[in-house]
C-alpha cells in the first residue's frame, strides 16, 4: 500500500493519490435480459472479463502511485462495528415490499451473519428463493427470481454515490430506485470506517437528489453541478447552500442537461483534463448553457443563462476554458459519446485515463498533449460508464 495523502479534493486535475473504486462482483451476476433496463444496464456483462478489466484499471493506477481503496473491503470492515451493523440491517429492512413477517426473518438472518457475508448480501442482494424456504404470504405470492434485497451492479460507478468536495466527503442522494440504497452504504463508511475518522460528512442519502457524475471541481472553491435527468433543481439548490454555508465553495456553475440516458450526468459530456481544458462531446458543446451561482445577502444569487464554456470562465477567473477539439463527425462523436469517450478520469495535469474503444476521440486528446492511458472497458461499459463514473477520487494534490 502506498503511504496515505491528506484526504480532500480541490479540483479534477490536481495529482491523485487516493481513489474510491468497486470490484464489480457477485451483483452482476443478477442481470438478467428481464432486469437489466430497471437496474440501468444496456446489456448482459461478462462478469469475469468486466473483473478482468477492472483488475488492470486498478492496477494501472496502482502503478502510477495512485491508493485504490475498494468499497467492498472498507465496508466489511465497517461492518464489524455493531452500530454500523444495526444500521445497516434497519435500513435494509425498512423495505416496504418485505411485509411484517418477512422483515422480522430479515433482520434475524442478517444480524447472525459475519461482516463479509452481510457485506455481500448488501450488495449482491437477496433473491425469494434464497430465504430459506421462509413461508409467508409475501414470500409465496412474490417470484421465486423476484429480490427481497436489490442487487447493487451500479456501485461499480463510485463517482455517483459520494463526492468529495474539499475535506468533506458528500453522502450523495441518487434518483434511480435501482440505486438509491447505495448511498446508504457510503454513509455508512464515511460515518463508521476508522479511515475518514475525524472527517466530517455532509449531505446524505434521504435528501434532494444530487448524482457526484453531475459534479465536477473546476477550480478551488468552484463547483459546476449539471441539473437533468439525475440531479434535480432542488438537489443543486441544496448542494448550493450546504457548501457555501461550510464555505467548500464559493460558486457554482449549475449546467442544465439534456434528461437522455446517454446523458444522464454531467460527466457524460465534458470532464476536465487540464487545469483549464475540457474534453467536450461535440454535438452539444455550441449549446450547453449554465447559470453562475453566488451567496447572496438573504439567498443564492443566481445569474442569467451564459454559454458554459462562458460561465465556467467567468467563475474560474480564467480568460478561458479551453475545449479540446475532437473535430469528430457527428456520427462517430455520437458513438463515442455513447461509450464515454468524453468520460476521462485525471490523474494529474494533462495526464487522462480513457476508454481504449474510443479511438478518434483519444487520438485527437493525445494531439493535444495530453497523455492518454487506455484501458479496455468493453464489458465494463455495459453499464454505461467510463474511468470518471468509476472512480471516486478522496485526495488529490494541490494544483
Ligand atoms: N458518473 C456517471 N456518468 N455514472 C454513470 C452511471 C451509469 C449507471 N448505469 C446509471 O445509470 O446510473
Amino acid at each position: 500500500m502506498t503511504t496515505s495523502h491528506p484526504l480532500g479534493v480541490h479540483s479534477e486535475v490536481g495529482r491523485l493519490r487516493t481513489v474510491l473504486l468497486h470490484r464489480p462482483g457477485n451483483e452482476l451476476r443478477r442481470l438478467t435480459p428481464r432486469n437489466n433496463d430497471a437496474l440501468l444496464f444496456d446489456g448482459i456483462p461478462w462478469v469475469d472479463r468486466a473483473q478482468e478489466e477492472h483488475d488492470a484499471f486498478a492496477q494501472l493506477l496502482v502503478g502510477r502511485g495512485v491508493e485504490v481503496l475498494l468499497l467492498a473491503d472498507l465496508l466489511a470492515e465497517t461492518l464489524q462495528l455493531p452500530a454500523a451493523r444495526e444500521q445497516a440491517v434497519e435500513l435494509t429492512c425498512r423495505d416496504l415490499r418485505l411485509g411484517e413477517q418477512l422483515r422480522g426473518w430479515l433482520r434475524r438472518h442478517l444480524a447472525d451473519l459475519a461482516a463479509e457475508e452481510l457485506a455481500e448480501v448488501l450488495v449482491a442482494g437477496l433473491r425469494n428463493d434464497e430465504t430459506a424456504g421462509q413461508r409467508t404470504l409475501v414470500t409465496a405470492l412474490m417470484a421465486e427470481d423476484d429480490f427481497v434485497i436489490d442487487p447493487l451492479p451500479n456501485l461499480l460507478f463510485t463517482r455517483d454515490s459520494s463526492v468529495w468536495i474539499g475535506e468533506r466527503p458528500v453522502v450523495t442522494s441518487l434518483a434511480m430506485p435501482a440505486r438509491s440504497r447505495e448511498t446508504q452504504l457510503t454513509e455508512l463508511i464515511y460515518t463508521f470506517h476508522p479511515r475518514f475518522a475525524g472527517t466530517d460528512p455532509l449531505y446524505g442519502w434521504d435528501r434532494e437528489r444530487v448524482e457526484g457524475g453531475d459534479v465536477l471541481a473546476l477550480a478551488d472553491g468552484v463547483l459546476a453541478i449539471g441539473v437533468g435527468q439525475r440531479t434535480t433543481p432542488a438537489g443543486a439548490e441544496r448542494l448550493a447552500r450546504t457548501v457555501f454555508d461550510q464555505d467548500l465553495a464559493h460558486t457554482l456553475v449549475v449546467v442544465p442537461v439534456d434528461q437522455e440516458r446517454a446523458t444522464m450526468h454531467l460527466d457524460t459530456v465534458v470532464t476536465m483534463v487540464d487545469v483549464d481544458a475540457v474534453v467536450m462531446y461535440p454535438n452539444i458543446a455550441h449549446r450547453l448553457s449554465a447559470r453562475v451561482v453566488r451567496a447572496g445577502a438573504g439567498g443564492l444569487d443566481v445569474g442569467e443563462p451564459l454559454h458554459f464554456l462562458d460561465a465556467a470562465a467567468e467563475a474560474m477567473g480564467i480568460p478561458e476554458l479551453r475545449v479540446i477539439d475532437t473535430g469528430l463527425d457527428p456520427v462517430t462523436a455520437e458513438r463515442e459519446q455513447w461509450d464515454d469517450g468524453n468520460n476521462t478520469l485525471a490523474l494529474a495535469p494533462k495526464v487522462a485515463v480513457a476508454y481504449e474503444r474510443n479511438t478518434e476521440t483519444n487520438a485527437r486528446l493525445e494531439a493535444s498533449g495530453i497523455e492518454v492511458l487506455a484501458i479496455r472497458g468493453s464489458e465494463l461499459g455495459s453499464g454505461r460508464g467510463g474511468p470518471r463514473c468509476m472512480s471516486c477520487p478522496i485526495a488529490r494534490d494541490p494544483l
